[in-house]
């Protein structure tokens, strides 16, 4: 299925130093059977379709550790440039911290590259798409994925909460091909994507086993450790996360605990490192409240429904960290 993939002539590709290269050499042979080896190695280059919080971790990652020249998207010339300054910030910081030597963040840096076109992804060998949680915006990005990229390509979606099924039936207009659909995984980041190791890799029904095994081998090249969750709402991570973050929210709303009180018992309580009002800000309370919609919409459960203080707060535009306003300033 696979094929030498062809070069963008704009990446610049370095010689990957020796110390990495044992490093990776030797997580490989611990984590990696022969045939995950081999679709790691088919992956030659990345597409990833936003720069904002998931996708610059995604980027930055990819090309840290999987070495793999990477081309980010996204509509937003803003957006791309404010990610590059922030992957070279982090890069700097690990640089300071003695994490990295300058030559391999300058190698990880070398290998990224960006623009606002699409069709810039007419030659990689894998995509992952990280846009806003909407449904017809992720179907529309996957529907041209699939005219775009080359016919070996696999298309990942780093959705919350979206049907991946749903996805992959975007990218054709007749359900009975399914060339682009079999080719259509997700792979779940967590956040932030550079400090989280799991990874959550989720088929649609059309999903092939070549799909799922490229996608849990090149999430184990990021450094990754994967776990495979069935395409129902939520998945795994956020069945179990929104719900607990939903229900803070309304214990806030009505009057249960203040804002103070309900991050302290949690964060001091069950050992976590920040309350879940805080990680509410830090995910985004836009996302949160699209995978409660999806998990209240898909299930028809009550006990998905969204706290309507959350709703508010979207309304107002107070989406946490990324706005700089949620449950905390910034
Ligand atoms: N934030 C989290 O904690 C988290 C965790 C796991 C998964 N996710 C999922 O990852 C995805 C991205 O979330 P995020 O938090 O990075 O969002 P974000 O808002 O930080 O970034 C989205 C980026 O996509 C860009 N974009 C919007 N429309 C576009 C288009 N048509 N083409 C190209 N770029 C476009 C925006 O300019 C922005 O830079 C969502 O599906 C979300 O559910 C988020």
């Amino acid at each position: 299925m696979f094929q030498p993939s062809l070069t963008i002539p704009r990446f610049t590709t370095t010689k990957m130093s020796a110390s990495l290269f044992r490093r990776q050499a030797l997580g490989a042979a611990r984590c990696f059977s022969t045939s995950q080896r081999r679709y790691a190695a088919d992956v030659k280059s990345l597409g990833v379709i936003g720069a904002g919080q998931m996708g610059l971790g995604i980027a930055l990652v990819a090309a840290r550790a999987a070495q793999v020249p990477v081309h980010l998207i996204d509509n937003s010339e803003a957006s791309i440039q404010k990610g590059l300054a922030f992957a070279k910030k982090l890069l700097d910081k690990d640089v300071t911290k003695q994490k990295l030597t300058q030559e391999q963040a300058d190698e990880a840096r070398s290998l990224l590259t960006a623009s606002t076109e699409m069709d810039d992804l007419s030659s990689v060998d894998f995509v992952i798409e990280a846009v806003p949680e909407l449904p017809s915006l992720k179907f529309d990005i996957f529907r041209r994925l699939a005219q775009i990229c080359p016919k070996h390509a696999i298309l990942a979606t780093n959705t919350s909460s979206i049907s991946i099924t749903k996805i992959a039936a975007a990218t054709t207009s007749d359900p009975t091909d399914t060339s682009a659909s079999s080719r259509v995984v997700s792979t779940h980041f967590m956040n932030p994507v550079p400090v989280q190791k799991g990874v959550e890799i989720i088929s649609g029904l059309q999903t092939s086993k070549e799909t799922l095994d490229t996608a849990v081998a090149f999430c184990k090249k990021m450094g990754k450790i994967t776990s495979v969750s069935a395409d129902a709402p939520g998945f795994l991570a956020n069945r179990i996360l929104m719900p607990y973050i939903n229900e803070a929210v309304i214990c806030l709303e009505t009057g249960v605990g203040d804002r103070d009180s309900i991050d302290a018992i949690m964060k001091n309580g069950t050992n976590v490192p920040m309350g879940p009002l805080q990680l509410a800000d830090f995910i985004g309370l836009d996302t949160c409240l699209s995978i409660m919609k999806v998990l209240h919409g898909e299930t028809g459960d009550s006990k998905y429904r969204p706290s309507v203080l959350l709703g508010k707060m979207v309304d107002a535009g107070w989406l946490g960290k990324k706005s700089g306003k949620g449950f905390y300033e910034y």
